[in-house]
């Protein structure tokens, strides 16, 4: 059976709250002006370096710079456990556990950094549904870059795949490593769906057993 990759932030995930309310009390702890919600999920898909670059850019301040690394440690650190205010997206654990029912390998390649990664997965009881995870922290290329998806790939045992995603940066990957590509579009994503290339869009996991079946 075909093996099935997915992203985690605005795709297995609503993450946004739990990364506003970490960046807000790092910006809070350095006397700063909080960012909204709207704002923090616009900087989530690039990862942690990325984000924090963008939250000092809001602020207009250098990204370099003793503060720039205090804050980026600190962000880091505070979000590890931080998991109170995520949410599983509808129908993921049931979707999940059909394709795994169908017999397929089940990977995860997101740019957020493994600890937290393993952190929000454990706290929704999925952590062993992952037959192979790659984080944003876990090998010197990240998405878009195609090597991460294909690290995971080779995990699972190579040959095709279904890669499951929210953004722009997915829909660059999937392109990247020559994968169909399938879009959850109620994440994270700027850009219209019909400017996004993708192979199925579905905006409820209930659908995804059927989508990847005629990916498959
Ligand atoms: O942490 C991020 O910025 C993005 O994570 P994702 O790759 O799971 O969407
Ligand atoms: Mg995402």
């Amino acid at each position: 059976m075909t093996p099935v990759i997915f992203d985690l932030d605005g795709t297995l995930i609503d993450s946004a709250p739990d990364i506003h309310a970490t960046a807000n009390a790092v910006l809070a702890q350095e006397g700063l002006a909080p960012l909204t919600l709207t704002q923090i999920r616009s900087f989530i898909g690039n990862g942690v370096v990325v984000l924090m670059q963008k939250v000092m850019a809001a602020q207009g301040l250098p990204a370099e710079g003793a503060q720039y690394e205090r804050m980026l440690a600190e962000f880091v650190e505070r979000y590890e456990a931080a998991v109170n205010l995520t949410t599983l997206y509808p129908n993921v654990a049931e979707s999940l556990a059909a394709l795994r029912a169908e017999g397929r390998a089940i990977g995860l390649c997101t740019n957020k950094p493994v600890a937290p990664t393993r952190s929000v997965l454990a706290h929704f009881g999925l952590l062993d549904s992952f037959a192979a995870i790659v984080g944003g922290d876990s090998l010197p290329q990240r998405k878009p870059d195609p090597a991460p998806l294909r690290h995971v790939l080779a995990a699972l045992g190579g040959g095709p795949a279904v890669y499951v995603g929210d953004s722009e940066v997915d829909a660059a990957t999937a392109q990247a490593a020559a994968l169909p590509f399938a879009l959850f579009t109620e994440g994270y994503r700027k850009t219209p769906v019909d400017d996004l290339p993708h192979n199925e869009s579905f905006d409820d996991f209930a659908a995804l057993p059927g989508i990847v079946a005629r990916l498959s």
